[in-house]
């Protein structure tokens, strides 16, 4: 805002600060498409030390450059105690969504000894915005080496990988941040649920509790060794139709969401060993599919300390209750988190997660996670509560 300059995010197709409170634009795209045959040809120039490279994630070795890059150099949080680790079987799922692209995993590599310094991709998505099903890329991974910062590369991987979807006939993107940039459409904060404490608290992810010792500590966070709700079950590949049903019916209420069809919930929520989980409610008797619930697995590498080099954290994914009240549903899905020794459930306070995130002792994070669309502009910011959309 005041002084802060975003010398290349000024020059992109996004809400600036400077037009923040000007509702006079009207919602939606903020550039038109242009003709493919005026898309750029070629790729953008790279300083000269360096190459492009389409990644072919279905290559072992491809695969192994990617993880190493990120598990090296990814994100941190705030008091780099930890860094994301995302695993080579999450990263395939993450890329290979129905209609993905190839070209749009893009590597960078040092000409001389074809080291692997950067990446960004871009998975296609219909995501709707209010009454908008607008084809767009999903933006993520975006990732230079330490070594390799502040040198103005990321506005180059940036505009690569818009070139390429633009390639494709795309023109929006969606993508999320823990940094603000010009101009977020929503901002979440995310809640942490100890499974773990004895482990969250020698890491240093948690403190113990004032007047609190680590028995009562442990106590307080104990569960149930089973879950509760009659008719929980694991996902199947065929209750795939009824799950798309619940969730394009729970989804239509937020003014951000996927817009999924079968192919793609049978990608993003059938359970995958390690990447995600995936339960339902089914009445007993009707066999009717009343409720959702679904976490992905993304453990995070533990810097410096003696005794873990891993943090095993859930993340609750996508949602839907309409007979098990949500607090339970969720409720189940810690019990099942804390089965499969987990040490820590994330969730961010979007769609309806703030009903149960205090009673189910969510304690908040520190930091929040910025919502972005490009070349798509919304009059104004949107609660969380108005979100229904989770990136990866
Ligand atoms: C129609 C299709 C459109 C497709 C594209 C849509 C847009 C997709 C956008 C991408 C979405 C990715 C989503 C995603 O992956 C999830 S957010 C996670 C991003 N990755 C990390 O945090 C990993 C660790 N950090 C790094 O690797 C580097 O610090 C990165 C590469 C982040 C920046 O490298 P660097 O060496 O530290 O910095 P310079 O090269 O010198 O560049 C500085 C410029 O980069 C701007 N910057 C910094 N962080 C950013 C971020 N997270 N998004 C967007 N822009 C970011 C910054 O504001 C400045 O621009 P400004 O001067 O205007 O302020
Ligand atoms: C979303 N996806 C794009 C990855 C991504 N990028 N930037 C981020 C900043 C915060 C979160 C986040 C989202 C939900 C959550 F419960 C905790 C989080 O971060 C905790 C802090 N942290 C960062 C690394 N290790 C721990 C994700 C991301």
């Amino acid at each position: 805002a005041l002084g802060h300059r975003h010398k290349f995010w000024e020059t992109q197709p996004v809400g600036q600060f400077k037009d923040m409170g000007d509702t006079s634009f009207p919602e939606g795209p903020i550039e038109p498409p242009t003709l493919l045959s005026e898309v750029k040809k070629e790729p953008y120039n790279l300083p000269n030390l360096y190459e492009w490279v389409t990644c072919d994630i279905d290559s072992e070795e491809m695969c192994a450059e990617i993880y190493i890059l990120l598990t090296n150099n990814y994100v941190e949080d705030d008091e780099n105690m930890f860094r994301f680790n995302y695993s080579k079987e999450f990263l395939r799922w993450a890329l290979r969504p129905p209609g993905y692209f190839k070209s749009w995993h893009i590597g960078v590599r040092v000409k001389s000894s074809k080291k692997l310094v950067a990446f960004i991709t871009g998975v296609p998505a219909r995501i709707r915005v209010r009454d908008n099903v607008v084809t767009m890329a999903e933006v993520n991974f975006l990732c230079v080496h330490k070594k390799l910062r502040s040198k103005r590369l990321a506005p180059v991987m940036i505009k690569e990988v818009t070139r390429r979807v633009h390639l494709e006939n795309i023109w929006q993107a969606a993508y999320t941040a823990g940094v603000v940039l010009p101009t977020p459409v929503s901002t979440c904060q995310y809640w942490h649920r100890s499974l773990n404490p004895k482990k969250l608290i020698d890491v240093g992810f948690s403190r113990l509790g004032a007047r609190m010792t680590m028995s009562r500590t442990i106590k307080l966070y104990k569960l149930p060794e089973s879950t509760v709700t009659p008719g929980f079950r694991k996902m199947e590949p065929h209750d795939v139709p009824a799950v798309t049903r619940l969730l394009r019916e729970y989804l239509s209420q937020f003014a951000i969401a996927p817009d999924f069809d079968e192919n793609e919930v049978e990608h993003w929520l059938l359970p995958k060993e390690n990447v995600v989980d995936s339960f339902l409610v089914a009445s007993p008797v009707t066999h009717e599919i009343t409720d959702f619930c679904s976490f992905y697995t993304l453990p995070s590498s533990i810097l410096g300390n003696q005794n873990y080099s891993t943090l095993k954290a859930a993340y609750l994914y996508y949602n839907v209750s309409t007979k098990t009240p949500l607090f339970q549903l969720v409720n189940d899905a810690l019990i099942v988190a804390k089965q499969k020794d987990f040490d820590v459930f994330n969730a961010l306070d979007l769609m309806q997660n703030e009903t149960f995130l205090k009673d189910l002792k969510f304690g908040p994070g520190y930091g929040k996670l910025h919502y972005y669309l490009y070349n798509y502009r919304l009059r104004h910011a949107l609660p969380p509560s108005e979100l229904g959309l989770v990136l990866l």
